[in-house]
């Protein structure tokens, strides 16, 4: 079997008394596509920033994260990386983390900063090489013909590939996608998926992706993973995740929507979803 990508032991977290997280754990193995679901303020983005020690689990309370057998965290205690090691996962934000002032390339090349020599980091001076690298990187994700364009002057779905092209770059084994379509028009987020997509098929890259939209989920992961009110809810194939056990999962979020068939922020599109009462599912899903 072969060693896992990640894993997530026990985790706990906290905010304040608001328990956010509750002794989640799971592991990805190599190469999968894995959708991380569930209702609005369930953890989902919590649980994404622990991965790479964005965020630090409730002290002493045992909950480890390791990821390519790097320890992340353990007992709530960050451990030091080297940029080396740093540079093995890419992030993708919501809302792109691009330099708004520089141009797209400059955003792309951005991605080799954390595995070049640091003074040159500093001076941020990049080599022929790197730059037809980027070049590369962006006609991945369709914008070869943008190199010069400022990125703060293209539309939300073009800074997603920006920044899909910055990951690339970055050469990152491990892709964390937190909400990367959320605010993305239909078509935009469509393109997304599909570079996202082929970057897994393609590459075998691991990617873990938060999603409110659970058709999209269903589109192109072969793995979900639900949260509810901060635990597992759901660990299996995508195909095993059916409308009743959606139903449930998403029980108080957003019914009136999904009776009316308007999916909205905070409720999935569930697609075929039968406008039926909410019901318990047993538990036993994980
Ligand atoms: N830094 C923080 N300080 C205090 N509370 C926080 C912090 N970060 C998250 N929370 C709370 O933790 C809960 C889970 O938030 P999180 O963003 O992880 O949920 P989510 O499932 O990603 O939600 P959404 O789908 O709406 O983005 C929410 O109640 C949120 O308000």
């Amino acid at each position: 079997m072969s060693i896992p990508t990640i894993t997530v032991e026990s985790l706990n977290k906290s905010f304040g008394h608001r328990q956010v997280l509750d002794d989640v754990s799971f592991r990805v193995i190599p190469g999968e596509m894995v959708a991380l679901i569930g209702p609005s303020g369930s953890g989902k983005s919590t649980l994404l920033r622990h991965l790479v020690g964005l965020t630090c689990a409730n002290r002493h309370s045992g909950g480890r994260v390791t990821l390519m057998e790097r320890e992340i965290q353990s007992a709530g205690r960050l451990r030091r990386a080297r940029r080396s090691e740093r540079c093995r996962t890419g992030y993708i934000f919501q809302q792109f983390n691009l330099v708004g002032r520089l141009s797209v390339l400059t955003n792309v090349l951005i991605g080799t900063l954390g595995s070049m020599p640091r003074l040159r980091s500093l001076l941020g001076r990049f080599t022929d090489e790197e730059r037809q690298r980027a070049l590369a990187c962006l006609a991945r994700v369709g914008l070869e013909e943008m190199v010069h364009q400022r990125a703060n002057t293209l539309s939300g779905g073009q800074m997603q590939r920006v920044a899909i092209a910055r990951v690339l770059m970055q050469d990152a084994e491990v892709i964390l996608a937190d909400e990367p379509i959320a605010s993305l028009d239909p078509r935009s987020a469509r393109e997304v998926m599909e570079i996202l997509s082929r970057i897994h098929a393609e590459d075998g890259r691991t990617v873990v992706i938060t999603l409110h939209q659970v058709d999209v989920a269903r589109r192109y992961c072969h793995r979900a993973i639900a949260l509810k009110d901060g635990r597992l809810y759901f660990d299996g194939a995508i195909g095993e995740l059916t409308d009743e056990r959606l139903q449930a999962l998403y029980e108080n979020a957003g019914l009136d929507e999904l009776r009316a068939g308007e999916p909205s922020a905070t409720t999935p599109a569930l697609g075929a979803v039968k406008n039926t009462a909410p019901r318990k599912v047993a538990p036993a899903m994980v």
